[in-house]
């Protein structure tokens, strides 16, 4: 598991460590990892041009003193103070190394941006915000100090302008905004130098799951294994007007292992489901009602279902069952009409996009978009379910839990139909056993790694990210030994 904190953990460890280190160490420590990297970005050092931009804090501290490790090698390094103030001592020390203090930007082959760090609040102000815009548009290769300026460090949120970064250097643990968007598309490649802040650190903020994790985590067939015991999912979608829907769930749980899939529908979503899926058993409903489907150990609602009473009375039959349930799509709208409908004891997990959240929040879309992680939280509080918020950067949110932040997925996902096949694969997950959240933080890396093997650089249809699913799980032993990068 890969762990984020928030600026205020961080800053609290960092305290702690410093109390036992000789003042500037910790600095120390982290401009001369920060300068390594940038030192290894450059190739040849000597003669390089390398740029600073120095805010008032700490940040431009680390930054001024990887400028002077530089200088020192033989690289023609520039400051730009930016602050109402600078760090002295970083000053002093870039200076004594042959650093330059510099007027305006002028041509440089990399730019270290030292702007702010954790201790910014808000939107960029002057000159900051134009300084980030011009870093932007040059041709250097951007290294962000700590966290792309204008990325609020604990959330990911960009209130106005940031900087755009090839590779950010964040010291001593990873922050939450460098792994929730829009922040972490600001972050580039990601590094972390060690400072030695690892035993002050606390529970962690969010967590990202590793291929390794996921691959623990899944349930595999074994000798004993017959249909049943490996799971028997319940699929409730589908409905005249949207077929498609019910087909792509199916498809989804199929392709993830169900033991069973028992669908239940109306006669076209059954027509098509049988035709796409002989696997599938099928019950064809006259009214919504549950009582002629055999045992399911969890369902999944919603996908394409329509929001009229019909629809509503089968949303209300499923979630009167004993068994875990994932609700999605039409069955959110269901739900944002009746919340009682979410208070049972079984398990519950929700898998709305950004529009879906802000029905069942009562908040703007553009809101949640924006704060993905606030939101996702506040949902769970208010609701008392297990939440996956779709989108850029899918997050799995649980009471008392470190969210999980899926660190797979690409933007070809955003195409009709891959949500569906994203409710399938998590029904799948729970009915094999799975609690709320592992069953959600698995669905998403799986459906994000398949849709990257999907695609692979051009468009894909849902059907294919369904058909990628088994290729995902396969690739986990090799993804866990390269990370799972995101792409
Ligand atoms: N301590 C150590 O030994 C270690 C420290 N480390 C490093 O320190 C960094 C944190 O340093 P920090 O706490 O000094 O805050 P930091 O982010 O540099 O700047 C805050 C200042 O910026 C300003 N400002 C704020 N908001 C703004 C805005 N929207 N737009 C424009 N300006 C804004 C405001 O100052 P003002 O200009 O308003 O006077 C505020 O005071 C951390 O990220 C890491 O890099 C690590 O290397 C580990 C070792
Ligand atoms: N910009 C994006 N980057 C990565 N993944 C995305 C992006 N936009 C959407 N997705 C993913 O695509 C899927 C879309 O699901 P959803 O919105 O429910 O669509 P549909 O209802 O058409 O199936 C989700 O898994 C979501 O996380
Ligand atoms: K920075």
């Amino acid at each position: 598991m890969r762990t984020a904190y928030t600026a205020d953990q961080i800053r609290a460890a960092e305290l702690t460590l410093m109390a036992t280190l000789p003042e500037g160490a910790l600095m120390q420590r982290a401009a001369t990892g920060l300068a390594v990297v940038c030192a290894g970005l450059l190739g040849r050092v000597y003669g390089s041009r390398v740029l600073v931009l120095v805010g008032s804090g700490d940040n431009g501290g680390d930054a001024l003193h990887a400028g002077a490790w530089l200088a020192r090698r033989g690289a023609r390094v520039e400051a730009l103070l930016a602050g109402s103030k600078t760090h002295e001592e970083g000053l002093a020390a870039f200076l004594r190394a042959g650093g330059r203090v510099a007027e305006d930007m002028g041509e440089a082959d990399l730019i270290v941006d030292g702007l702010v760090g954790i201790g910014a609040t808000g939107a960029l102000r002057e000159p900051y915000a134009s300084l980030a815009n011009r870093a932007n548009a040059a041709q250097a290769l951007v290294v962000a100090v700590d966290v792309p300026s204008g990325v609020d460090a604990s959330t990911g949120r960009v209130a106005g302008t940031a900087v755009r970064a090839h590779l950010t250097v964040t010291m001593g643990a990873v922050k939450t905004g460098l792994l929730v968007d829009p922040g972490a598309s600001y972050v580039g490649a990601l590094e972390l130098v060690d400072i030695g802040l690892g035993p002050h650190l606390p529970d962690p903020d969010v967590a990202a799951m590793t291929a390794e994790d996921v691959d623990d985590l899944l349930p595999r067939p074994g000798a004993e294994s017959d249909k049943y015991r490996r799971g028997v999912v319940g699929v409730a979608a589908g409905s005249d007007r949207y077929t498609g829907a019910a087909v792509l769930a199916v498809g989804g749980a199929l392709r993830a292992g169900a033991g069973m899939v028992r669908y239940v529908g109306t006669a076209p979503p059954v027509h098509q489901v049988r035709a796409s899926w002989p696997e599938a058993v099928i019950t064809q409903l006259e009214t919504p009602s549950l009582e002629s489907v055999g045992r399911v150990q969890a369902w999944v609602v919603g996908p394409g279902l329509g929001t009229d009473d019909w629809a509503h009375e089968l949303v209300a039959r499923v979630l009167a069952t004993d068994v875990p349930v994932l609700v999605d799509a039409d069955a959110l709208t269901i739900v944002a009409r009746e919340k009682g409908l979410l208070r049972r004891t079984a398990p519950v997990l929700i898998t709305p996009h950004a529009g879906e959240l802000s029905r069942l929040l009562g908040v703007p879309a553009d809101r949640v978009a924006g704060a993905r992680l606030e939101h996702a939280r506040r949902a769970v509080a208010e609701l008392g379910v297990t939440v996956l918020l779709k989108g850029s950067t899918t997050v799995v949110a649980e009471q008392d839990r470190p969210v999980r932040v899926n660190p797979t997925g690409t933007p070809w996902l955003a195409t009709g139909g891959t949500g569906d096949v994203l409710s399938g694969v998590g029904g799948t997950l729970l009915a094999g056993g799975l609690g709320a959240c592992d069953a959600g933080a698995c669905a998403a890396f799986l459906h994000g790694l398949a849709g990257r093997m999907a695609a692979d650089g051009a468009p894909l249809t849902a059907a294919d990210v369904a058909a990628a699913i088994p290729l995902a799980m396969r690739s986990l032993r090799g993804e866990s030994r390269s990370g799972g990068r995101r792409s």
